[in-house]
């Protein structure tokens, strides 16, 4: 979008806006080393959840946790690039705004952590003694 566009409303406007969250997304992904762990995370633990049969809410949860996680990580990328367009020399301004943004990711994924926790560990355990019990 145009700077000269911003004043403009309407559907084409609106449409334009998902066509470039789409390349900021193709961007994350290509480039950013950590969004590719979280998004191997993500799978992994979809599929875990397929295979241990999930019930509705605990789908709700787990799919909640990780848009919230991905979307975190997409807004501190967000925050570095700006930084870092803000200056490219060594500032204890820049180094905070940066130690912050991540601080907010890792705040967030000590959470999902736990909450992958609680999730995944009773039918993990239901599962061993199904599998195992017998011998
Ligand atoms: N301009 C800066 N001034 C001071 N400290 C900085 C600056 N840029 C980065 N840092 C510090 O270095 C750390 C690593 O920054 P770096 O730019 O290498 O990676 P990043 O921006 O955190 O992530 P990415 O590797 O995705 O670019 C930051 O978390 C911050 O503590």
């Amino acid at each position: 979008m145009g700077l000269q566009d911003r004043q403009k409303r309407g559907f084409r406007r609106f449409i334009r806006s998902f066509a470039y969250a789409i390349e900021g997304l193709k961007h994350v992904i290509k480039k950013e080393q950590n969004m590719f762990v979280h998004i191997g995370f993500a799978i992994i633990t979809i599929l875990f959840a397929w295979m241990l049969d999930f019930p509705i809410l605990h789908w709700m949860i787990l799919l909640l946790v990780i848009g919230g996680m991905l979307s975190l990580e997409i807004m501190n990328t967000a925050i570095e690039r700006t930084v870092d367009l803000i200056t490219e020399e060594y500032h204890p301004l820049a180094k905070r705004a940066k130690d912050i943004a991540a601080s907010a990711v890792f705040v967030f994924g000590i959470f999902a952590a736990i909450i992958g926790i609680l999730l995944f560990l009773p039918p993990l355990i239901e599962w061993f003694q199904i599998v195992f019990g017998g011998v």
